[in-house]
Protein backbone atom coordinates (compact mmCIF):
# COMPACT_ATOMS: atom_id res chain seq x y z
CA UNK A 1 0.00 0.00 0.00
CA UNK A 2 1.13 3.25 -0.76
CA UNK A 3 2.05 5.79 1.68
CA UNK A 4 -0.17 8.73 2.28
CA UNK A 5 1.23 12.14 3.03
CA UNK A 6 -0.78 15.39 4.73
CA UNK A 7 0.39 18.37 3.98
CA UNK A 8 -0.42 20.47 6.76
CA UNK A 9 -1.35 24.46 7.50
CA UNK A 10 -1.86 25.94 3.48
CA UNK A 11 -2.31 29.59 3.38
CA UNK A 12 -2.46 30.68 -0.57
CA UNK A 13 -4.04 29.21 -3.26
CA UNK A 14 -0.02 28.36 -4.93
CA UNK A 15 -0.11 25.96 -1.88
CA UNK A 16 -2.88 23.95 -2.88
CA UNK A 17 -1.46 23.41 -6.29
CA UNK A 18 1.84 22.21 -5.24
CA UNK A 19 0.03 19.85 -2.84
CA UNK A 20 -1.93 18.20 -5.64
CA UNK A 21 0.44 18.24 -7.96
CA UNK A 22 3.15 16.57 -5.33
CA UNK A 23 0.18 13.80 -4.96
CA UNK A 24 -0.43 14.15 -1.35
CA UNK A 25 -3.71 12.64 0.02
CA UNK A 26 -4.79 15.00 2.52
CA UNK A 27 -4.12 18.99 2.88
CA UNK A 28 -4.69 20.80 6.16
CA UNK A 29 -6.01 24.03 7.17
CA UNK A 30 -5.38 25.23 10.70
CA UNK A 31 -7.88 26.95 12.19
CA UNK A 32 -6.07 28.16 15.80
CA UNK A 33 -5.06 32.00 16.40
CA UNK A 34 -1.85 31.51 17.50
CA UNK A 35 -0.97 29.71 14.66
CA UNK A 36 1.33 31.23 11.59
CA UNK A 37 -0.54 28.99 9.37
CA UNK A 38 -4.26 30.21 11.21
CA UNK A 39 -6.80 31.00 7.93
CA UNK A 40 -9.77 32.97 8.65
CA UNK A 41 -13.35 31.37 7.28
CA UNK A 42 -13.35 33.12 3.89
CA UNK A 43 -9.32 32.04 3.05
CA UNK A 44 -10.29 28.77 3.98
CA UNK A 45 -13.62 28.53 1.98
CA UNK A 46 -11.92 29.61 -0.94
CA UNK A 47 -8.97 27.27 -1.01
CA UNK A 48 -11.02 24.15 -0.13
CA UNK A 49 -13.02 25.14 -3.34
CA UNK A 50 -9.60 25.05 -5.36
CA UNK A 51 -8.95 21.57 -3.79
CA UNK A 52 -9.05 18.88 -6.80
CA UNK A 53 -11.30 15.82 -6.15
CA UNK A 54 -9.08 12.91 -4.38
CA UNK A 55 -7.35 15.28 -1.88
CA UNK A 56 -9.06 15.05 1.02
CA UNK A 57 -9.88 18.31 3.02
CA UNK A 58 -8.75 18.42 7.05
CA UNK A 59 -9.77 21.25 9.39
CA UNK A 60 -7.39 21.13 12.57
CA UNK A 61 -8.70 22.98 15.28
CA UNK A 62 -7.89 23.06 18.87
CA UNK A 63 -10.52 22.71 22.07
CA UNK A 64 -12.89 24.00 19.42
CA UNK A 65 -16.72 24.80 21.03
CA UNK A 66 -19.81 23.89 19.18
CA UNK A 67 -20.23 27.43 17.61
CA UNK A 68 -16.90 27.10 16.72
CA UNK A 69 -17.38 24.22 14.76
CA UNK A 70 -20.52 25.20 13.42
CA UNK A 71 -19.00 27.96 11.72
CA UNK A 72 -15.92 25.90 10.30
CA UNK A 73 -17.62 23.06 8.91
CA UNK A 74 -20.93 25.65 7.49
CA UNK A 75 -18.54 27.73 5.46
CA UNK A 76 -15.35 25.32 4.73
CA UNK A 77 -16.53 22.26 2.52
CA UNK A 78 -14.45 19.58 4.56
CA UNK A 79 -13.52 15.39 5.10
CA UNK A 80 -12.39 15.13 8.10
CA UNK A 81 -11.48 17.46 11.37
CA UNK A 82 -8.30 17.00 12.68
CA UNK A 83 -8.66 17.54 16.82
CA UNK A 84 -5.33 18.88 18.48
CA UNK A 85 -5.90 20.31 21.40
CA UNK A 86 -7.27 18.44 25.20
CA UNK A 87 -10.11 17.00 23.66
CA UNK A 88 -11.63 14.47 25.92
CA UNK A 89 -12.70 10.79 24.80
CA UNK A 90 -16.16 12.04 25.63
CA UNK A 91 -15.82 14.86 23.59
CA UNK A 92 -14.55 13.28 20.66
CA UNK A 93 -17.09 11.22 20.50
CA UNK A 94 -19.42 13.64 20.36
CA UNK A 95 -18.16 15.60 17.82
CA UNK A 96 -17.75 13.08 15.77
CA UNK A 97 -21.41 12.16 16.00
CA UNK A 98 -22.84 15.51 15.84
CA UNK A 99 -20.98 16.58 12.80
CA UNK A 100 -20.94 14.04 10.52
CA UNK A 101 -17.27 14.08 9.62
CA UNK A 102 -14.41 11.73 10.25
CA UNK A 103 -12.42 12.98 13.37
CA UNK A 104 -8.83 12.81 13.57
CA UNK A 105 -7.44 12.85 17.12
CA UNK A 106 -3.70 14.18 17.82
CA UNK A 107 -1.82 12.73 20.74
CA UNK A 108 1.07 14.47 22.25
CA UNK A 109 4.24 11.21 22.57
CA UNK A 110 7.19 12.41 24.69
CA UNK A 111 7.67 9.13 26.13
CA UNK A 112 6.20 5.50 27.37
CA UNK A 113 3.67 7.03 29.58
CA UNK A 114 1.90 8.72 26.51
CA UNK A 115 1.32 5.85 24.77
CA UNK A 116 -1.94 4.57 26.27
CA UNK A 117 -3.32 7.84 24.95
CA UNK A 118 -3.06 6.52 21.55
CA UNK A 119 -4.83 3.19 22.30
CA UNK A 120 -7.89 5.14 24.17
CA UNK A 121 -8.40 7.39 21.89
CA UNK A 122 -8.26 4.92 18.99
CA UNK A 123 -11.80 3.68 20.89
CA UNK A 124 -13.52 6.78 19.84
CA UNK A 125 -11.86 8.64 17.11
CA UNK A 126 -11.89 7.24 13.23
CA UNK A 127 -7.76 7.93 13.48
CA UNK A 128 -5.23 8.99 15.00
CA UNK A 129 -2.42 11.55 14.80
CA UNK A 130 0.78 10.42 16.87
CA UNK A 131 2.56 13.62 17.27
CA UNK A 132 5.69 15.34 19.38
CA UNK A 133 4.79 16.69 22.74
CA UNK A 134 4.76 20.19 22.29
CA UNK A 135 7.62 22.20 24.22
CA UNK A 136 6.85 23.56 27.66
CA UNK A 137 5.81 27.34 26.98
CA UNK A 138 4.77 26.65 23.28
CA UNK A 139 2.06 28.86 21.81
CA UNK A 140 0.45 25.92 20.30
CA UNK A 141 0.12 22.56 21.18
CA UNK A 142 1.61 21.09 17.52
CA UNK A 143 3.46 22.73 14.43
CA UNK A 144 6.72 23.04 16.13
CA UNK A 145 9.20 20.97 14.16
CA UNK A 146 9.66 18.51 17.04
CA UNK A 147 10.17 15.08 16.45
CA UNK A 148 9.92 12.55 19.25
CA UNK A 149 11.65 9.57 19.65
CA UNK A 150 10.55 7.32 17.11
CA UNK A 151 11.61 3.41 18.44
CA UNK A 152 8.83 4.24 21.25
CA UNK A 153 6.10 3.11 18.63
CA UNK A 154 8.43 1.06 15.88
CA UNK A 155 6.39 -1.88 15.38
CA UNK A 156 3.25 -0.63 17.61
CA UNK A 157 -0.42 -0.80 16.07
CA UNK A 158 -3.73 0.56 17.11
CA UNK A 159 -7.41 -0.08 16.19
CA UNK A 160 -7.69 2.71 13.83
CA UNK A 161 -5.29 4.30 11.18
CA UNK A 162 -2.85 6.50 12.16
CA UNK A 163 -0.47 9.14 10.88
CA UNK A 164 2.52 10.23 12.21
CA UNK A 165 3.40 13.77 12.60
CA UNK A 166 6.18 15.96 14.28
CA UNK A 167 9.49 17.52 13.38
CA UNK A 168 9.48 15.54 9.85
CA UNK A 169 11.38 16.74 6.80
CA UNK A 170 12.51 15.19 3.57
CA UNK A 171 15.42 14.21 4.91
CA UNK A 172 13.85 12.38 8.02
CA UNK A 173 10.55 10.79 6.80
CA UNK A 174 11.62 8.29 4.81
CA UNK A 175 14.01 6.69 8.23
CA UNK A 176 10.99 8.01 9.89
CA UNK A 177 8.77 5.42 8.11
CA UNK A 178 10.85 2.62 8.11
CA UNK A 179 11.19 2.96 12.14
CA UNK A 180 7.96 3.42 12.76
CA UNK A 181 6.01 1.36 10.34
CA UNK A 182 3.84 3.91 9.51
CA UNK A 183 1.82 4.16 6.41
CA UNK A 184 0.86 7.42 7.08
CA UNK A 185 2.53 10.85 7.94
CA UNK A 186 1.82 14.52 7.95
CA UNK A 187 3.72 17.33 8.23
CA UNK A 188 3.91 21.02 8.09
CA UNK A 189 7.24 23.33 9.21
CA UNK A 190 9.49 20.93 7.02
CA UNK A 191 8.07 22.20 4.14
CA UNK A 192 8.23 25.71 4.72
CA UNK A 193 10.56 28.40 3.87
CA UNK A 194 9.59 30.70 6.79
CA UNK A 195 6.57 29.78 9.77
CA UNK A 196 3.28 29.84 7.59
CA UNK A 197 4.61 29.92 3.50
CA UNK A 198 5.03 26.93 2.24
CA UNK A 199 7.71 25.88 -0.07
CA UNK A 200 6.76 23.80 -3.19
CA UNK A 201 10.25 22.46 -4.00
CA UNK A 202 9.75 20.67 -0.25
CA UNK A 203 6.68 19.64 -0.59
CA UNK A 204 7.65 17.78 -3.47
CA UNK A 205 10.55 16.46 -2.18
CA UNK A 206 8.60 15.17 0.97
CA UNK A 207 5.84 13.14 -1.14
CA UNK A 208 8.86 11.56 -2.97
CA UNK A 209 10.98 10.73 0.43
CA UNK A 210 7.82 9.25 1.70
CA UNK A 211 6.94 7.26 -1.27
CA UNK A 212 10.77 5.98 -1.05
CA UNK A 213 10.56 4.23 1.98
O1 LIG B 1 0.65 23.89 12.29
C1 LIG B 1 0.28 24.53 13.28
O2 LIG B 1 0.50 25.74 13.39
C2 LIG B 1 -0.45 23.83 14.38
C3 LIG B 1 -1.08 24.60 15.32
C4 LIG B 1 -1.76 24.00 16.37
C5 LIG B 1 -1.82 22.62 16.46
C6 LIG B 1 -1.19 21.83 15.49
C7 LIG B 1 -0.50 22.41 14.45
N1 LIG B 1 0.15 21.64 13.47
C8 LIG B 1 0.19 20.23 13.42
O3 LIG B 1 1.25 19.73 14.21
C9 LIG B 1 1.79 18.54 13.64
C10 LIG B 1 3.29 18.63 13.52
O4 LIG B 1 3.69 19.75 12.80
P1 LIG B 1 5.21 19.97 12.32
O5 LIG B 1 5.36 19.18 11.04
O6 LIG B 1 6.12 19.51 13.38
O7 LIG B 1 5.28 21.42 12.05
C11 LIG B 1 1.09 18.37 12.31
O8 LIG B 1 0.05 17.43 12.51
C12 LIG B 1 0.46 19.69 12.03
O9 LIG B 1 -0.75 19.47 11.37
Amino acid sequence: MEIKVKICGLTRPEDVTAVAKAGAAYCGFVFFPKSPRNLDLATAKSLALAVPAGLAKVALVVNADDARLEQITAAVPLDMLQLHGTESFDRVAEIRARYGLPVMKAVGVADESDLPALEEYGRVADQILVDAKPPKGADRPGGNAIAFDWRLIAGRRWPVPWMLAGGLTPENVTEAIRLTGARQVDVSSGVESAPGVKDPARIRAFVEAARRA
